[in-house]
């Protein structure tokens, strides 16, 4: 469904060093209704992957195709579409929704951007919340009057809301405490089986990253270093480095 082909983007660096390269010609793809996992230290580059294959950030080589079109380099209603197709789920939900809308107003948005009547976006919007399992009640909340993980699950919500192929989860539950964290995890895992939903998953805790991924990517300074099957990867790590990320996350 997804493939990204030598992809790369460079940043001005600091200092003597002019410009580094953020993401390093990576490839890899993506199966419809699979959830990949993308590991790696700070810095290796994992939110730029991201942004590039979303257009939030221009990539200076390389392609990304969705369900085999080019979706690199698109602009205005091209652009849009790939937005629907898409969807991004961030750490912190609450900087996502707008502090002065309550979050059913925000989800209802979401709907309406897709070109449906007021009317048609709240008959839609039970059924979505029912599937997030939020309640009307917490619903008609202002971001600041709701918990961390509810408000993570109005954000998929209305990532939901536009009936996305891929959801981007970027450090999705790096913010929530254990218990939270795990009930998002069991909602997406659901999400994926019942929608088919395929999904890119960024995050640090490879326990997660167990218990979603069927493959994960291995990324160091803006490259990959390994990739394959999780339990392969994660049980025997084929490179150094991989092995060092492990110790480190025990
Ligand atoms: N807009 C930008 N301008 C300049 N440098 C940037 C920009 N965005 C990211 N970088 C740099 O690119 C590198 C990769 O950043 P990125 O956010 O992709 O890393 P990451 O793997 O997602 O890290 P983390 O796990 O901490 O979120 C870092 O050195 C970062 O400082």
């Amino acid at each position: 469904m997804l493939e990204v082909n030598n992809l790369s983007k460079n940043f001005a660096g600091t200092g003597r060093e002019t410009e580094f390269a953020a993401v390093d010609g990576i490839s890899f793809t993506l199966d419809a209704g699979e959830c990949l996992g993308l590991i790696g230290e700070s810095g290796c580059g994992k939110s730029t992957t991201a942004r590039l294959i979303t257009g939030l950030v221009q990539a200076d080589a390389g392609s990304v195709l969705l369900e085999g079109e080019e979706i690199l380099g698109r602009k205005g209603r091209r652009q849009r579409e790939v937005y629907r197709k898409i969807q991004m789920v961030f750490q912190t939900p609450q900087d996502s929704f707008d502090p002065m809308q309550t979050l059913e107003t925000g989800i209802l948005e979401a709907f309406r951007n897709q070109g449906m009547s007021r009317k048609e976006a709240c008959l839609h919007l039970p059924e979505l919340l029912k599937k997030v399992e939020l309640s009307s009640e917490t619903a008609m909340r202002y971001p600041r009057e709701t918990s961390g993980g509810e408000c993570q699950r109005a954000a998929i919500a209305r990532a939901l809301a536009v009936q996305p192929s891929l959801l981007i989860c970027d450090e999705a539950t790096s913010a929530l405490d254990a218990a939270v964290q795990a009930q998002i995890v069991q909602l997406l895992k659901k999400l994926q089986r019942e929608e088919g939903l395929a999904m890119l998953w960024i995050g640090h805790d490879l326990a997660l990253v167990r218990e979603l991924c069927s493959r994960v990517i291995v990324m160091r300074q803006g490259k990959i270093v390994e990739q394959g099957e999780t339990r392969e990867v994660l049980e025997y790590p084929k490179e150094e480095y991989t092995k060092l990320l492990m110790e480190y996350s025990l």
